[in-house]
């Protein structure tokens, strides 16, 4: 079996780590990655895996430059379907000026959207940071940039965000980039999908699946996920929780959202494919290059097809169970019953669950093992919170309720965590499909069109310090703020806003609840490296994540049923 237990491999004050695991025969789609029972790396943050897959034995200078290279020219192959001939000019039908920033450099666009991506005092979205601060006067809520040349617009601040999302589909709409990158999707993922009216069938049935009565049938999975990583767990080694938590995340996909039943070196090969699948979605070389079904990738996403087709064909013999896949399986539309979702599209959005479920609660995950670990007095809290509802439910397995209804405090632990490190930027890029006007300011059309949750936290009027101390882990994260009326963050979206909203929300705070209160309950923990003085973040990173993925040495663990 894997074990997460990191060993020293150099002696020093930083000490540097390895992941072990043990060599084992896999009788499917690929072999283990490591070579002679050496030691391997579980990697899913698909741009530093990206880079690390494709580095090989190339400079990082040729290798930078050539995925740099390849992803403008896909953009520049792809431009006439979004970059209309006059642009970045404003429009001469309005008065209003464009947003604030710069553009950087024809056609190639801000190169700083690349170089300043991170910094390691305040982690990822350095380059959004230092557009906002461009402006006359202060920041701006709404700016300009240019990535890989595209004229777009950052939208921040509550208000702006709601104005423009909430008209998704007549403001602004998705804008596919690759047509290659929507198979990798499956084909009928419903994050590309740009009709409204299909866009809001497919989130009706696929959201079926993740309502609050499928989170209750869920969470047996979700503790199961939670305990066994956490039994991985060693008293008195050093752990790196990002790798915990990420094969966390990992289990719940193959456990709660596809229903499988995998043997411990089944979970390396599942976790394996899901790495190799995401690196080829973002891959430019593959958007690019044709032949991408033998690649690595294209074997890896035929394997996780194969696994989700043997469940429709058990769900078909024994009827539905309690997995997320079941439950978009049976789904009927409740505006005509006779009306569900294909087999592509049931591949093609679980796909899309484990794509946009995984990295993003485990990053919150390890942000939090830092956030808890800096703040010791928060951890306390959290395991005192837990022990009171383990008095109150004796003998009784957690549900999702005694999660709302007795865990206030675990609640806003969650929330502050992802005030002070949410992504850097949505996931989606928008087009505007008219010129608008929003904040004083027009959005022509054709122009890019983003938000923010970073920026918006960051100028959320109702708590800001004058140093962004605010948005310091180290000095401004404080759960309490969330509890009372008067102190309460006013602008905050981490989950997004308007018709695309995060779908997998309720499962999303379910997994990552379970995770922690799983911990809470039975670890206690010193972080290795890190002290109040010296929290690093990685720099190359969209998600935030502490550098060292939050190392934590581990001083006690109890049994499960504590
Ligand atoms: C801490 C964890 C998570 C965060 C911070 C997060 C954040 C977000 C954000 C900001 C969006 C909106 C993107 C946009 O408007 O472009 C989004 C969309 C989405 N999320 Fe999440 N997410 C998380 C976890 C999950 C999980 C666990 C799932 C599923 C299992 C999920 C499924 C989705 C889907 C399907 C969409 C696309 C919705 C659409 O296009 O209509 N997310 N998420």
């Amino acid at each position: 079996t894997s074990s997460f237990v990191l060993r020293p491999s150099s002696s020093g004050s930083r000490r540097r780590f390895t992941f072990s695991t043990s060599t084992h025969n896999l009788n499917t789609y690929r072999k283990p990655l490591h070579r002679h029972g050496a030691t391997t790396s579980l990697q899913l943050s698909p741009l530093s895996s990206i880079i690390t897959n494709i580095s090989g034995k190339i400079s990082p200078q040729i290798r930078n430059s050539i995925l740099i290279g390849s992803a403008a020219a896909l953009l520049f192959k792809n431009r006439s379907k979004f970059y209309p001939p006059n642009l970045p000019r404003p429009d001469p039908a309005f008065t209003e000026p464009l947003p604030d920033g710069s553009l950087g450099c024809p056609y190639l666009g801000n190169i700083g959207f690349f170089t300043n991506m991170g910094n390691a005092k305040t982690g990822s979205g350095e380059f959004y940071r230092y557009q906002a601060s461009l402006a006359d006067g202060g920041n701006p809520q709404l700016f300009k940039y240019a990535p890989l040349g595209t004229p777009s617009v950052v939208i921040t601040g509550m208000a702006n965000v709601k104005k423009v999302f909430n008209q998704e589909f007549k403001l602004i709409n998705a804008g596919i980039l690759s047509d290659k990158m929507v198979e990798s999707l499956g084909g009928e993922s419903l994050v590309f999908v740009t009709d409204q009216e299909r866009h809001q069938f497919l989130r009706r049935l696929v959201g079926q699946s993740m309502t609050p009565e499928q989170i209750d049938k869920a969470m047996p999975a979700l503790m199961e996920s939670a305990t066994r990583m956490i039994n991985t767990l060693k008293e008195g080694e050093d752990v790196e929780m990002e790798r915990v938590v990420t094969a966390f995340t990992l289990d719940v996909a193959w456990r709660q959202i596809l229903g499988l039943n995998l043997k411990d070196d089944e979970t390396e090969t599942f976790n394996n494919a899901v790495n190799d699948w995401i690196i080829g979605c973002f891959n430019p070389l593959w958007l690019f290059l044709p032949g991408k079904r033998f690649s690595k990738s294209g074997k890896a996403f035929k394997y996780l097809v194969s696994k989700i087709e043997d469940r429709l064909d058990e769900f078909e013999r024994n009827g539905p169970d309690g997995s997320t896949l079941s439950g978009m399986y049976f789904a009927k539309d409740e505006e005509d019953p006779s009306k569900r979702l294909s087999k592509k599209d049931i591949i093609s959005n679980s796909l899309l669950l484990i794509f946009a479920g995984s990295e993003t609660a485990a990053s919150t995950l390890t942000v939090a093992t830092l956030a808890l670990g800096l703040h010791k007095d928060v951890f306390n809290k959290l395991k005192n919170e837990q022990l009171a509802m383990m008095a109150k439910h004796e003998g009784k397995v957690m549900t999702r309720e005694m999660l709302e209804k007795d865990c206030p405090y675990l609640d806003v632990v969650v929330k502050e965590v992802m005030r002070i490190k949410p992504l850097a930027i949505t996931g989606e890029n928008r087009f505007a499909q008219e010129t608008f006007v929003v904040d004083g300011k027009q959005v022509p059309k054709g122009y890019g069109v983003t938000f923010c949750p970073g920026v918006t936290h960051l100028l959320d009027p109702s708590l800001r310090e004058e140093d962004n101390s605010h948005m310091d882990i180290v000095k401004g994260f404080k759960p309490e703020r969330w509890l009372d009326d008067k102190t309460k963050p006013t602008d905050y979206i981490p989950f997004g806003v308007g018709p695309r909203y995060c779908l997998g929300v309720n499962l999303a705070l379910a997994e990552m609840k379970v995770f922690l209160a799983l911990f809470a309950r039975r670890v206690d923990f010193d972080l290795t490296n890190t002290t109040s003085d010296d929290v690093e973040w990685k720099n190359f990173s969209i998600i935030p994540k502490p550098k060292d993925g939050a190392l934590v040495s581990v001083s006690s663990l109890s049994d499960a049923n504590v």
